[in-house]
C-alpha cells in the first residue's frame, strides 16, 4: 500500500456526504422519474450519485451536483460533453456483489479507498464498427455492504423480469468449423454467459450429424425447459440444428412436385403432409449417391442407428415415440429461439442478422434477448421409388439453396476442407474454369410485383428491354439494412402460423424459365458475406416471405466472371445483366433434364432431378438484433 495515496474508509464511518434526495431543487438534472438513488464511489472516477429509474441507471459526479456546475467544463468551455452517464437496462446484463476491496479515484488523483463493491456489466457499441458490441463494466463501492447488496438485488430483479432474456440454453459447438476454432470461440464467450447467469448445457460435437440426432431425439418436455438452442459454428452447422428441430416438429403441406405441377391431379385438399411418425427418407437414397458427402448427408438425416429397413419407406424415427407423447412443441414457436455464434467459413446468416461477424456481438445479443424473425425455406427432393411414385425427402434452409455452380463448388470444396475457408476460393476457381451448364426448367409462383416485369418482357423480345427493367427496378429495391422496415414489420407467421396454409394458393399462376443454366440460386436472406458485402441478393430480407430466385443462363465465361465480380462490389445487385433473371417468389419447382446434379442446401448436398421449395414466413425466431448498417 502506498503511503498517503490511499484513504481507508470504514464501512461505518467513511467521509460520505449525505445522499441527496431527488426532490432537492438545486439538483440540476431531472430526477422526476427516479425511483431510487444513492451516493456511491465509482472505480476510476470518484464519488457519484447513482440513480435508478424505470428503464435505466444513471450516475453523475457528486461535485457537479453540489456545485451546480459541470466539473468537466472550465471557464464555460465544455471539456467533456456529458458528465452524466446513463445505462439502459436493455443494455445491462448483470450486477454482481464483489465484496470488500479497493476502489480507485480518477487516475490523475491516484487515490484508492477500501469499501464494499459491486460490478454492473453492460454492452456498448464499438467506436470503430457500429454493429459490433463490446462488453463494458462499472464497479461501484460503498462503505455499507447492505447498500451494495441492495443495488445488486434491485438490478438483477429488474433484469430477471425481462422475459425475452434466456435463462437456460442448449449449446452445440462444432470444433471443426471454419479454421477449426469452434471450441476457442466458445471459450471467448462462455464467461459472459456465466456472468449473465445464463445456464448452458454444452455439447462439443464429435462427428457430423450428432447435433441433428440430438435435436431430433430430444423430448419436447426437455426442449421446453430451454429458452433456445445456440450453434457455435458456421451456416452448415446451424442448418443441421435447424433441421434436427424442424423435421420432426414443423408440419406443412409439401410444395407441388414438378410432375404434379405439369399434370395436376385433384387431391381434394389431401396434399401430402409431413408426418412426424414417418421417415421421409427415400429408400433409394442408400448407397446411390456418388459423393461421400452425399452419403454423409443421408446419415445426417436419419441418424446412424435409426433405420429398420423396409421398402415402403415407412421408417420410424427414434424420436417418433417421444414426439407422439407430447405433440405441443411445434413451429412456429414464438418463445423458442435459435442462436448462432460465428465460427464458420462464411457465416452469412450471422452477418445478415447482426451486421457483424463477431462472436462476442452474437453472444451479447443472445444474452440480452434480442429477437429477429427469420423466413425458412422447405426444400423437397422428389425421387422415383421402385413403385414409380414420387417420394419426397425434406430439408429446411435458412439462407440459400443453389444448383449448378453453387452445388459444384461445395462438392469440390469438400475435398479440400483441410484448407479451411480458402477451400472455397480454390474450388470456386476450378469450377468456374470448368464452366458447366445444365439443362433445366424452373417454375415459380408469380407475385404482383413481378407482373409488370414479366409483362414487359413478353411485349418485347429485345434483351435490352429486360436490361432496362433491371435498372429501373434497381432503384425500387431496398437493401436489408439497419432498422429495415420490411424486417421490422412483424407480419410474419402468416402462412407458418397456420401450417395447412401454403404461401400461395391454388389459383396462383406459375411461370416457367427453361434453358441451360450455369446456376440456379434461391436465397432466403441476402446472404451477405465477406466476399459479397451486399450479399447474393441485396434486397432479400429476413422475413419478407420470398425466395429470391437468381437464374443465370448460359453465357460466355467472361460474362459470368463479370457477374461474380459484380457481386463482390458493394451494391452488387445481380440484375444488371441480360443473362441474369431475378424473381421473387414464395415457391418454385425445378427439373433437370441432363445428368442428375447437385443442390447445395445451406451447405448440405442434395442430388436431385426434381426438386421443389417453398418459404414459410417468419417461421423461427433468432436471438439477433436484425440487420445493421
Ligand atoms: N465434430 C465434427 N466433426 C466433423 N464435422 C462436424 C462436426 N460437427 C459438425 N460437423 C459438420 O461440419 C459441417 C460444417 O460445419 P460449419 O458450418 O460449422 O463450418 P463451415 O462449413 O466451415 O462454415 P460455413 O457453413 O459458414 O461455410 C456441418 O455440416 C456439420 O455437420
Amino acid at each position: 500500500m502506498e503511503k498517503g495515496k490511499r484513504k481507508i474508509i470504514s464501512p461505518t464511518t467513511g467521509p460520505w456526504r449525505k445522499v441527496r434526495t431527488p426532490n432537492q431543487e438545486n439538483v440540476p438534472f431531472n430526477y422526476q422519474d427516479s425511483i431510487f438513488s444513492s451516493n456511491m464511489f465509482l472505480d476510476g472516477d470518484g464519488e457519484v450519485i447513482l440513480t435508478q429509474t424505470n428503464d435505466r441507471l444513471s450516475w453523475k459526479s457528486v461535485e457537479s451536483v453540489l456545485n451546480g456546475q459541470d466539473p468537466s467544463s472550465c471557464f464555460g468551455i465544455e471539456l467533456v460533453s456529458k458528465s452524466e452517464t446513463t445505462l439502459c437496462y436493455s443494455d445491462v446484463y448483470s450486477a454482481e456483489f464483489i465484496d470488500w476491496g479497493l476502489v480507485h479515484e480518477a487516475a490523475f488523483l491516484g487515490q484508492s479507498f477500501e469499501m464494499y463493491r459491486f460490478t454492473i456489466r453492460g454492452v456498448q457499441k464499438s467506436k470503430t464498427q457500429p454493429s459490433v458490441l463490446v462488453p463494458s463494466f462499472y464497479t461501484f463501492g460503498h462503505k455499507d455492504s447492505q447498500t451494495c447488496q441492495m443495488w445488486v438485488n434491485r438490478i438483477n430483479d429488474l433484469l430477471n423480469m425481462d422475459a425475452e432474456r434466456p435463462k437456460n440454453l442448449l449449446v452445440f459447438v462444432n470444433p471443426k468449423s471454419g479454421k477449426g476454432l469452434g471450441c476457442k470461440v466458445w471459450e471467448t464467450v462462455a464467461l459472459t454467459f456465466c456472468q449473465a447467469k445464463v445456464k448452458t448445457k454444452v455439447t462439443v460435437t464429435e462427428r457430423a450429424g450428432q447435433a441433428l440426432d440430438i435435436m431430433s431425439s430430444i423430448t419436447n418436455r426437455e426442449l421446453r425447459s430451454y429458452d433456445g438452442v445456440v450453434a457455435v459454428g458456421g451456416d452448415g452447422f446451424f442448418n443441421e440444428i435447424l433441421n434436427g428441430l424442424l423435421l420432426s416438429r414443423h408440419k406443412s403441406n409439401y410444395p407441388p412436385s414438378p410432375a404434379e405441377l405439369n399434370h395436376p391431379v385433384e387431391n381434394n385438399g389431401d396434399d401430402p403432409v409431413l408426418d412426424t411418425n414417418v421417415d421421409i427418407r427415400d429408400p433409394s437414397d442408400s448407397g446411390e449417391d456418388e459423393s461421400p458427402l452425399l452419403n454423409q448427408s443421408t446419415n445426417l438425416r436419419t441418424g446412424e442407428d435409426s433405420c429398420q429397413t423396409d421398402d415402403t419407406a415407412s421408417l420410424i424415427y427414434p424420436f417418433a415415440i417421444s414426439a407422439a407423447e407430447d405433440l405441443d412443441f411445434s413451429f412456429p414457436n414464438e418463445k423458442f429461439r435459435f442462436g448462432l455464434i460465428p465460427a464458420g467459413s462464411t457465416d452469412a446468416i450471422v452477418i445478415c442478422t447482426t451486421g457483424a461477424r463477431d462472436a462476442m456481438t452474437s453472444a451479447l445479443q443472445i444474452i440480452l434477448g434480442k429477437a429477429a424473425c427469420l423466413d425458412i425455406a422447405q426444400v423437397v427432393r422428389w425421387k422415383k421409388t421402385s413403385k414409380s411414385k414420387d417420394e419426397p425427402s425434406v430439408r429446411y434452409a435458412a439462407s440459400f439453396a443453389g444448383y449448378g455452380f453453387y452445388g459444384d463448388v461445395i462438392t469440390e470444396s469438400e475435398k479440400y476442407r483441410w484448407m479451411g475457408p480458402k477451400r472455397y476460393d480454390y474450388a470456386g476457381t476450378k469450377v468456374f474454369l470448368r464452366h458447366r451448364s445444365y439443362e433445366a426448367e424452373v417454375a415459380y409462383v408469380e407475385v404482383e410485383s413481378e407482373k409488370k416485369n414479366v409483362g414487359l418482357e413478353k411485349e418485347s423480345s429485345a434483351g435490352w428491354t429486360k436490361g432496362l427493367w433491371s435498372l429501373l427496378e434497381k432503384s425500387e429495391r431496398v437493401a436489408c439494412r439497419a432498422n429495415c422496415n420490411i424486417c421490422k414489420t412483424k407480419v410474419g407467421h402468416t402462412s407458418a402460423k397456420c401450417p395447412s396454409l401454403q404461401p400461395y394458393s391454388k389459383d396462383s399462376r406459375w411461370l416457367k424459365s427453361k434453358g441451360n443454366f450455369l446456376s440456379v440460386g434461391a436465397a432466403v436472406i441476402s446472404c451477405r458475406n465477406e466476399k459479397a458485402p451486399d450479399g447474393l441478393v441485396a434486397d432479400a430480407h429476413l422475413s419478407d416471405g420470398f425466395l429470391h430466385l437468381i437464374l443465370i443462363k448460359d453465357c460466355p465465361r467472361a460474362c459470368y466472371l463479370c457477374h461474380l465480380l459484380h457481386l463482390a462490389k458493394k451494391d452488387g445487385n445481380p440484375l444488371d445483366f441480360e443473362f441474369v433473371e431475378h424473381h421473387k417468389t414464395p415457391a418454385f419447382t425445378f427439373t433437370s433434364f441432363g445428368k442428375e446434379s447437385i443442390w447445395n442446401v445451406d451447405g448440405e448436398l442434395f442430388q436431385a432431378h426434381q426438386l421443389s421449395a417453398q418459404v414459410f414466413r417468419g417461421l423461427i425466431n433468432l436471438f439477433a438484433s436484425g440487420p445493421e448498417a
